[in-house]
């Protein structure tokens, strides 16, 4: 029940399912009453001078509920494979929905590993099986439903026994379904296994050559897949195993019925031809319990499938204010009080700073200070615990999160790019750029000596993720959609690894570039001495606290954190620089 609920809150749209149910629900009880048909068709023929007149009427009705029944089949079948696209296709666009509202700081590499299951694998089961499992699901539950009513107008006793065989079969649908619950479990534990080895099998595919086993692959592997063999071995065995409990279902239902058919019989309460059709009727309304325990593993798979859609589905968004502020007044930004942490892990304590419109922010601190962090509750990723963050003077969380993004460009150090061109790539961040626009952009991001080394220029296919591109001419991509998106709030997390001597030099000018303008809030996650040296001022992070605020001058001078750490990068940075400079 849980099972069809589910089914219709995960559909926006159920009219569909509910209209596959209602054909199917209709075909189930038809094939009961035809069923039922057998009494009068058999008590009339089966006599020594047969009635065919008073058959007549009920062959009829008989042969008509036939060609309906053939009818109905004809057309279940392609709305089935209709409904199951349809569904399919709903289920995406609903799941697509609400991601997109989503606070970005649910998408961790985990998440999106999982959002790509539910959307690819887990929407395809659902809508496929809640057709082709729902479907003679319905059917085997109706019919014997209907079978179970009309044997009580027949001969209330029969009807009795059959009623009194219902809570043994459902004892023996539960034993099935505790099985193919077992098998699954273990599979799916087996195929998470498995998929994560293969994951690291690809990814340490350089360690494992150098060490003669990029064939064999490691010995973690080699467990996994014997202990997937095993698994799925014994899932196997346990599914063919017979199921006692519904044979003996069947040859204890099936022995009573012949016995008490026999009673009413010999005791003249029956004819020969209301046992014969009592026969029948016990038969069918056994049978479907066996396609039931069939369906158990398919139905107890999709049900898997919908609770990691829900999980999905049910993640809250952050909340969002009825009336929210659409329209920045300036571009400050201001931590007032800040504490947050991830779970129980505090990130950030007590933060406070402000940066005023048009000025450049450095944001610097050893690795796990919080820099990361600062510059995700500016983007709103996840809400502050205490205190708050503005923009404009307006708590993020009155903003409205459409607006508030169109003026904000994030320059992440992993850049992501479609598998499209270097021009619709930049498009995005504004679609109705101008030719001139585009050039205006890539010239500041210096992206233009790129495209013009390129053999097909703007219309040059980056490939999945950028690919074709390296780490920092992805970044001079990021920088130009920046300038391009006349964001007023840049946010930059600057590559803290070593470039090559031209895209160092490129990145370095074009965020230098991107602070000069005296619109643009800029704050930058500094690894570089030439950034440093433009910032207005610093933050200057230590374990979640802000251990210096300040002009970047005055810091400097003052020997204090800031000071030491500053010395720091400078040397880092010679000592990258150093080997590439050494003649030898
Ligand atoms: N998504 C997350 N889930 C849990 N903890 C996190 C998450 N992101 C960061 N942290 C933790 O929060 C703290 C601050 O991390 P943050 O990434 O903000 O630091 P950072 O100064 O940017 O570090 P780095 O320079 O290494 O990028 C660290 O202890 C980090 O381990």
């Amino acid at each position: 029940m849980s099972l069809i609920r589910h089914l219709y809150t995960l559909w926006p749209n159920p009219v569909l399912l509910l209209r596959l149910g209602l054909l199917q629900a209709v075909m189930a009880i038809l094939q009961g009453a035809l069923l039922g048909l057998l009494v009068p068709i058999l008590s009339a023929l089966l006599r020594a001078d047969p009635d065919f007149a008073a058959a007549r009427p009920w062959l009829i009705a008989g042969a008509l509920g036939l060609l309906l029944y053939g009818v109905l089949s004809v057309i279940a079948s392609p709305v089935g494979l209709a409904a199951s696209g349809e569904l399919a296709a709903q289920l995406r666009l609903h799941l697509m929905r609400h991601v997109s509202i989503l606070p970005l700081g649910w998408f961790t590499t985990e998440r999106k590993a999982r959002l790509a299951r539910a959307v690819t694998e887990d929407v395809g089961h659902v809508a496929h099986l809640a057709v082709v499992t729902g479907g003679p699901a319905i059917t085997s539950l109706l019919v014997s439903a209907t079978i179970l009513v009309i044997t009580f107008f027949i001969d209330w006793r029969m009807g009795l026994l059959f009623a009194a065989i219902v809570p043994f079969a459902c004892l023996a649908l539960r034993h099935s379904a505790r099985i193919a619950d077992e098998s699954v479990i273990l599979l799916e534990v087996a195929n998470t296994e498995i998929a994560g080895r293969a994951i690291e099998f690809g990814q340490a595919q350089p360690v494992l050559r150098a060490a003669g086993l990029g064939e064999t692959g490691s010995d973690r592997m080699r467990a996994a897949l014997e202990d997937h063999r095993r698994v799925y071995r014994h899932g196997m065995d346990r599914s063919m195993t017979p199921d006692l409990a519904y044979t003996a279902l069947v040859v204890v239902g099936i022995g009573a019925v012949v016995v008490l058919g026999a009673y009413l019989l010999l005791e003249g309460s029956n004819s020969v031809a209301v046992t014969v059709a009592l026969l029948v009727l016990a038969v069918r309304f056994i049978e479907p319990l066996g396609g039931l325990i069939d369906l158990n593993g398919a139905l107890r798979e999709m049900d898997n499938s919908i609770k990691r859609l829900m999980a999905v589905l049910d993640t809250p968004a952050l909340p969002q204010n009825p009336n929210p502020v659409r329209q920045l007044t300036d571009a400050s930004i201001e931590f007032s009080g800040v504490s947050f942490g991830y779970g129980d892990k505090p990130a950030l304590s007590d933060v406070t700073f402000r940066c005023a419109p048009g000025t450049t922010t450095a944001l610097v601190g050893p690795s796990g200070s919080g820099k990361t962090t600062v510059i995700r509750l500016i983007a709103r990723f996840f809400d502050v615990g205490e205190g708050r963050v503005s923009i404009g003077g307006v708590d993020v969380r009155d903003l409205d999160q459409e607006a508030m993004m169109d003026d904000i460009a994030i320059i992440f150090q992993e850049v992501y790019l479609f598998d499209d061109t270097i021009e619709n790539n930049l498009r995005l961040a504004r679609p109705d750029a101008t030719a001139d626009d585009l050039a205006a952009a890539a010239k500041a991001a210096r992206l233009d000596e790129l495209i013009a080394r390129l053999p097909e220029g703007w219309k040059t296919r980056v490939g999945e993720g950028g690919a074709q591109l390296s780490g920092g001419e992805r970044q001079r991509v990021s920088i130009a959609r920046a300038f391009l998106k006349k964001a007023r709030i840049v946010l930059i997390d600057e590559a803290s690894s070593a470039l090559d001597p031209e895209n160092e030099q490129a990145i370095a000018q074009a965020i230098v570039a991107l602070s000069s303008n005296a619109e643009r809030t800029v704050i930058v996650i500094a690894h570089r001495p030439t950034t440093l040296a433009a910032a207005d001022q610093v933050v200057a992070l230590d374990a979640g606290r802000v251990a210096e605020f300040g002009a970047t001058e005055d810091l400097q001078h003052a020997g204090g954190f800031f000071a030491r750490l500053y010395g720091q990068y400078a040397q880092a940075r010679n000592w990258r620089i150093a080997p590439s400079t050494n003649p030898n």
